[in-house]
């Protein structure tokens, strides 16, 4: 197994358990890595892997249309369509708040799923 890497994804979600968190969205940080056949690496084809491009603006769009209690939703949510839609094997991903709690630089969940081979 070959693993993905995206790191520091800065995205645009609507996601809190406060009603002002259900009014305005917020600013995420997602970091993800994901496991992929290392088919792609002996053939140079990116048909036989991720296309991490894809996955980024999937993630985007996808965000876009929801509200999310939990960051844990929000994870089990993007981990789901990893593992269902692209295939990924095994999947890791944090996702952190930043700067919504005094002098605590981030919050977040970490959250990994599937089978790590
Ligand atoms: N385990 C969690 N704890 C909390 C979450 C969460 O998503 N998972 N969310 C909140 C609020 O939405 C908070 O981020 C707003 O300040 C609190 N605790």
């Amino acid at each position: 197994m070959d693993c993905i890497f995206i790191e520091g994804m800065k995205v645009t979600a609507s996601v809190g358990i406060y009603a002002r968190e259900r009014a305005h969205t917020q600013q995420l940080e997602i970091s993800m890595t994901f496991g992929v056949p290392d088919a792609a690496a002996q053939n140079d084809d990116i048909n036989d892997t991720i296309d991490y491009a894809e996955v980024v603006n999937r993630i985007r769009a996808e965000l876009a249309q929801r509200h999310f209690n939990l960051l844990e939703t929000l994870g089990e949510f993007v981990i789901k369509m990893m593992l269902e839609d692209f295939r990924a094997s095994w999947v890791k991903i944090s996702i952190a708040k930043t700067g919504i709690m005094k002098d605590v630089r981030q919050v977040g969940v970490t959250i990994e799923r599937g089978t790590r081979s």
